[in-house]
């Protein structure tokens, strides 16, 4: 069964349409990779996902249930959580009460939600800066702190906006290993990259989106051979 169902899901701004309606099933545990250029409709699409923006049209549907217009907060209780892009901790706030802020989301008894914050802070390696302020984490550690945010929500659904975005290769490494860990728990992942390598070596199937709409969809493979995603996007150099 799917966990995950868009019928005709769109979302425009004025005359501008962000979104084409887009119908789309992601079956449970699927790391589902997206990629398209600069102005596709990717972010307009995730925050239509996780509720921060309400669609224009089209119908939703998590684990069986209609989450058409439901606001953020109440799209992550469900199990669907999204990350940024932009990072934004509280900067004069230590990576474990950042943490916590999102775990009370989840229980209710502060001991309860700063311990789950703490195995979390664990769990995606940031042991070491567990009270150091947020604002002092180099790159690679803002992102996993925004992955810990996400996951001390206990997601059944994670997108992933360009999390590897503005790190050097050799700290992408740890970043993708953390990525496969994560999926491997059980979680079902959905993320939009432009590090190629990483879509390639994550991506079980893959959407190319184009003026918000979808170009291409199947195995990766088969959509970076495609002559029109070739042109929108890769370019030659990539084939
Ligand atoms: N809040 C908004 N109001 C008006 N137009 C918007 C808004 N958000 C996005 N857009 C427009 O919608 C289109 C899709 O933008 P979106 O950010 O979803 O693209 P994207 O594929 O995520 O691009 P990028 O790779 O640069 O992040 C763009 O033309 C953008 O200018």
């Amino acid at each position: 069964m799917s966990l995950l169902t868009l019928d005709g899901v769109s979302k425009s701004f004025g005359g501008l349409k962000a979104l084409g309606e887009t119908t789309l099933e992601i079956p449970e545990h699927e790391f589902f990779g997206i990629i398209g250029p600069n102005g596709a409709g990717k972010t307009t699409l995730f925050s239509v996902l996780a509720g921060q923006l309400a669609p224009s049209s089209g119908q939703m549907m998590f684990d069986g249930v209609d989450i058409t217009g439901w606001s953020a907060d109440k799209t992550a209780a469900q199990g669907l959580v999204r990350t940024f892009q932009l990072m934004r901790p509280f900067e004069s706030m230590t990576v474990l009460e950042n943490v916590t802020i999102a775990s009370h989301n989840k229980f209710r008894s502060p001991h309860k939600a700063r311990d789950h914050a703490a195995a979390v802070v664990e769990r995606v390696g940031l042991d070491s800066y567990m009270y150091a302020m947020s604002g002092t984490l180099p790159t690679a550690g803002l992102k996993r702190l925004e992955l810990a945010r996400a996951l001390a929500l206990e997601p059944r659904m994670i997108l992933l906006d360009e999390v590897l975005a503005g790190l050097v290769p050799t700290e992408r490494a740890p970043i993708i290993d953390l990525l496969r860990s994560i999926h491997a728990d059980g979680v079902t992942v959905m993320f939009v990259e432009h590090i190629m390598a990483a879509v390639m070596a994550l991506s079980e199937r893959l959407l190319v989106m184009h003026e918000g709409r979808e170009l291409a969809l199947g195995l990766p493979e088969e959509v970076i051979a495609n002559q029109q995603v070739i042109d929108a996007y890769l370019g030659e150099d990539y084939s």
